[in-house]
């Protein structure tokens, strides 16, 4: 259904009903194919402002069956065809809740997605499999700093109003510097809709270039692979911490914060991805369903004192939060700005625009 070619990477699933388009572009799905347990993908088509980048990221998608036709009022081309137009690798009449069957009992599994150009190609699956067996695993990777972006540049794209299908912007009240380990528009989207003027920094830009941007928060985005290896991350954030600025991290970014203090992060057997999972916020008692996108976990044994947890996953008990009581930072495990929701973690960004504002009561 997609483009021919050869694909290898860690095959993950994916529960979520919809939001194709935006997993196949969020960044933090590179080397990884997906496979979706839901049956029926494609039903909405794809548009120009769902992408979570600009490029598709995961190395190929494993569906059970594409509709014959999309049908949405946002839709402007079905799936198959923006499949191709971008060289992405697909397939489709799997039986993908046995494929994810599989990979939750033995975990998680490199494979290689194989598509021929016409019917009757006889696929070289030695190739293939020995394509699959010398991709490493996702362990070990540090793959920030290759999906971040080059160069510095200002997100002026302001925020989409989806009922009217537009972009509009905010008037500007705090200046945050993003730093892009993979970020996802959807955060600077709501990071601009509350009055962010947002300065998107490389993975790799050393704490001292981002402090002379006087920022009044700093914002550490989601990204693929493994946060252990990304040692200039863990190096800056350590000196943003020393600087007690407004620190909010989001998937790697909370992963990469809580290494930065000290503690270990662990693979987990295969993951969580998918938009319906429970998590318990410990200082209310709330549950709230959230969207997840990660195969990495901190291990929580492994926090110092001056981490408090705040979140935990109702699904296996493993950390979904953390929060500094030494340093104005906190950080989330799933996705506060998951498009499409759930939203009930949403009000996450509020917490790092009131860290903002504190600051900036403090220090007039
Ligand atoms: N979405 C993310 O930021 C994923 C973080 C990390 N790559 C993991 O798999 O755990």
């Amino acid at each position: 259904m997609g483009a021919p070619g050869l694909s290898v990477g860690e095959v993950v699933f994916n529960t979520a009903m919809t939001g194709y388009q935006e997993i196949l572009t969020d960044p933090s799905y590179a080397r990884q194919l997906v496979t979706l347990t839901y049956p029926h993908i494609g039903n909405t088509g794809c548009n120009a402002q769902d992408d979570e980048a600009d490029r598709v990221w995961a190395a190929g998608l494993i569906v059970r069956d594409v509709p014959r036709r999309p049908s949405n009022w946002r839709s402007q081309t079905g799936l198959p065809e923006w499949l191709q137009a971008r060289g992405v690798p697909a397939i489709a009449g799997i039986d993908t809740r046995k494929l994810t069957r599989l990979l939750r009992e033995r975990g998680a599994q490199n494979g290689a997605l194989l598509a021929a150009a016409r019917h009757d190609e006889v696929p070289d699956v030695e190739q293939a499999l020995e394509a699959a067996r010398k991709f490493p695993g996702l362990k070990g990777m540090d793959l920030a700093k290759v999906v971040s972006t080059p160069v510095r540049y200002r997100w002026n794209e302001g925020t989409l109003d989806l009922d009217r299908n537009a972009f509009h912007t905010v008037a500007p009240r705090f200046k945050v510097v993003a730093y892009d380990f993979g970020i996802k528009r959807n955060i600077l989207r709501m990071l601009a809709e509350r009055g962010c003027d947002i300065e998107v920094v490389p993975a790799q830009t050393p704490a001292a270039e981002v402090l002379a941007l006087q920022p009044d928060g700093v914002f550490l985005s989601n990204g693929p692979g493994d946060p252990a290896p990304c040692e200039y991350a863990i190096a800056a954030i350590r000196e943003l911490l020393a600087a007690k600025i407004p620190l909010y991290g989001i998937c790697l970014g909370h992963q990469l914060l809580a290494l930065a203090i000290g503690a270990k992060t662990v693979k987990m057997p295969h993951g969580h991805h998918g938009a319906n999972h429970p998590v318990q916020d410990l200082d209310s008692g709330r549950v709230m369903i959230t969207s997840q996108n990660h195969g990495f976990c901190i291990d929580e044994a492994t926090l110092p004192a001056n981490a408090r947890v705040t979140h935990r996953s109702l699904f296996d008990g493993t950390n979904q939060g953390i929060a500094l009581t030494d340093a104005p930072a906190f950080s989330f495990q799933g996705h506060p700005e998951a498009a499409p929701g759930p939203h009930d973690v949403a009000p996450l960004f509020d917490k790092f625009i009131a860290l903002m504002q504190d600051r900036r009561t403090e220090t007039h």
